[in-house]
């Protein structure tokens, strides 16, 4: 898989269902680059900008119409590209994002609006991502860490999750790089790295 190059800095996504370990997997391989001179810059989404709170919101006090998610997720996205991600890739920095438009269209994907057109109407304005680390774990498994994390929000269903996965499943690109993340949290990072390899800074994967 050859880097596009065209691009200073580096997008590299996190993705996956609730609890897969997306945060705590973001954090190790910051910590990795950073370690290594390179300049990070760390985000997620919804982010908490006006469109944002109002998502992350309604996870408690119970889910929009999927019309309304659609133009709330577009609106908080186009204020992050705008404000946060394309300068940072400008300024040859790397991004590391805790979720991203594949998670619209597993998301709301599984609420039925078709990922494909999910996808066109994201990628209007948003960067394609330089590389995608699907974070997966079985959803039951993942329930399981949900739990022990706290109380479930609206999003976090076990139909709702399954539906979630496969949308994640069935996208085949060069740049979508499924791990298995069933696995304790070291091997994990390094299965994470071993995925990234041909990004991270030369012969530097442990
Ligand atoms: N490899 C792992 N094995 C077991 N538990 C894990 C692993 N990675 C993360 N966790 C735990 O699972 C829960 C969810 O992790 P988190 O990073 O918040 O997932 P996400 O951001 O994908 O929802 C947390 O309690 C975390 O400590
Ligand atoms: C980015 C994004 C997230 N989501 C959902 C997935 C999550 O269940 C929910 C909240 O994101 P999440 O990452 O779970 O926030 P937190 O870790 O703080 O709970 O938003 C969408 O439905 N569409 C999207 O485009």
């Amino acid at each position: 898989m050859s880097f596009t190059g065209q691009r200073k800095g580096r997008l590299i996504v996190f993705e996956g269902i609730d609890g897969t370990g997306k945060s705590t997997h973001i954090g190790h391989l910051r910590k990795y680059l950073e370690d290594r001179g390179v300049e990070v810059v760390q985000s997620f989404e919804p982010t908490r900008g006006p469109w944002g709170r109002m998502l992350r919101d309604s996870a408690v006090t119970g889910r929009l119409s999927v019309r309304e998610e659609v133009d709330l997720f577009l609106k908080d996205r186009r204020e992050h590209v705008e404000t946060l991600i394309a300068p940072a890739l400008a300024r040859g920095a790397w991004v590391l994002l805790d979720r991203y438009y594949l998670s619209m269209m597993a998301y709301q994907g599984a609420r039925g609006v078709d990922p494909a057109s999910i996808r066109a109407a994201n990628e209007e304005f948003a960067p394609v991502p330089d590389a995608v680390v699907w974070l997966d774990i079985p959803v039951s498994a993942a329930l399981e860490r949900i739990g022990s994390r706290g109380e479930r929000d609206a999003f976090e269903t076990e139909a709702g999750l399954t539906a979630c996965r496969s949308v994640f499943a069935s996208v085949h690109e060069p740049w979508m790089l499924r791990v298995d993340a069933d696995a304790g949290q070291e091997e994990v990072a390094r299965r994470v790295r071993e995925a990234l390899r041909e990004f991270l800074p030369e012969n530097t994967v442990e």
